[in-house]
């Protein structure tokens, strides 16, 4: 079997915050095999972005050093910080009018990047940029180039990102909730996109949403993330036809799409200075006991591929509350 193109291993990240320590992820295991797209679903402050930070060796200056290690091609990365995948994992991030400077011709901002981080003379780049604005469907790619950030709409500014993401020729792509700024259309048609070219380009990509329609679309595989741990992975239809771990399960069920009658989680998700002991969602959990305050719990592997951190999830949860 091919090693899996990401492996995330135990990752902790840990930061100081308000006069105490911010233990933002503990013991993250996940991996986006060659060829597949992984997303990570979790409500908000729950580590998402935290985690796409620490692949791409951008954590704050005064991040306490990372435990675990993040695997890139057989490598471990988190030792020096990603210093050496700059320009091998392609980042595509959430806000494209927050993305781009808006004094400088879009295309020599993406020519910069291919500069610093791709081979070849400035004139390739010139003519894989262009073949990339065609590939993400900007229209008149020649003319894109010389074009600065607001002359394009935000579905356009978007592709712009997809090509920069691209542009030097990575095997991964880490995405942090692209389409989030975007209009329904519009997301749909970026969504296609990232589907077509992930394909076409035999890429892999790791894809944070909080959003299941958005993952159900697009995910091969999937990890849901709660303060800042994994409680369950496996394959996205799995997961989502007969979701395991009680928060995934209160999470659909919170989903307008799938639920006719909202219901909702009670309480929130903690801080992250002041994590609970035991599991972290017992506080909010219907099935919780005495032993999920003291016992950490772990990842077991359930049937169809798929890992559970619950050893209470075969139990029916009660009815939950509509809101
Ligand atoms: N620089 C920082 N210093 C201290 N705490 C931080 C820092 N950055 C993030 N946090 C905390 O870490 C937790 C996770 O934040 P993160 O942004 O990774 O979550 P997220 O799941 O991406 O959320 P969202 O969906 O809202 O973007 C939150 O409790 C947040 O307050």
């Amino acid at each position: 079997m091919m090693p899996p193109l990401l492996e995330i291993s135990q990752l902790a990240v840990t930061l100081p915050g308000g006069g105490a320590l911010a233990e933002i992820l503990d013991d993250v295991t996940l991996k986006v095999p060659a060829g597949c797209i992984t997303g990570v679903v979790g409500e908000s402050g729950c580590g998402k972005s935290t985690l796409l930070r620490a692949i791409l060796g951008i954590l704050p200056r005064h991040a306490q050093t990372p435990r675990g290690g993040i695997f890139f091609e057989g490598h471990d990365i988190l030792p020096d910080r990603a210093a050496g995948v700059r320009g091998r994992i392609g980042f595509v991030p959430q806000d494209p009018y927050l993305s781009l400077n808006p004094l400088f011709r879009a295309g020599d901002q993406i020519l910069e990047i291919m500069r610093r981080h791709a081979k070849g003379s400035r004139a390739e780049h010139k003519a894989r940029l262009v073949e990339l604005f065609r590939a993400v469907q900007l229209p008149d790619p020649e003319a894109a180039l010389r074009k600065y950030p607001h002359e394009f709409s935000g579905g356009q500014r978007q592709r712009l990102l997809i090509a920069a993401a691209l542009s030097c020729e990575p095997r991964l792509v880490v995405a942090d909730e692209p389409t989030t700024a975007l209009d329904v259309t519009t997301q749909r048609e970026i969504l296609g996109l990232l589907r077509e070219l992930t394909r076409a380009r035999g890429l892999s990509m790791l894809f944070v949403t909080h959003d299941f329609g958005v993952l159900a679309s697009l995910c091969d595989d999937v990890a849901v993330l709660y303060a800042g741990r994994v409680a369950e992975t496996g394959p996205t239809r799995a997961v989502l036809d007969a979701p395991a771990h009680p928060y995934t399960r209160m999470l659909l069920a919170c989903h307008p799409d799938r639920a006719a009658d909202l219901a909702g989680i009670p309480g929130a998700v903690p801080p992250a200075t002041a994590q609970p002991s035991g599991c972290r969602f017992h506080p909010r959990c219907p099935l919780a006991r005495e032993s999920c305050a003291r016992e950490v719990p772990v990842l077991q592997p359930i049937p169809g591929g798929r890992a559970v951190a619950c050893p209470f999830h075969a139990e029916a949860l009660p009815e939950l509350a509509l809101v």
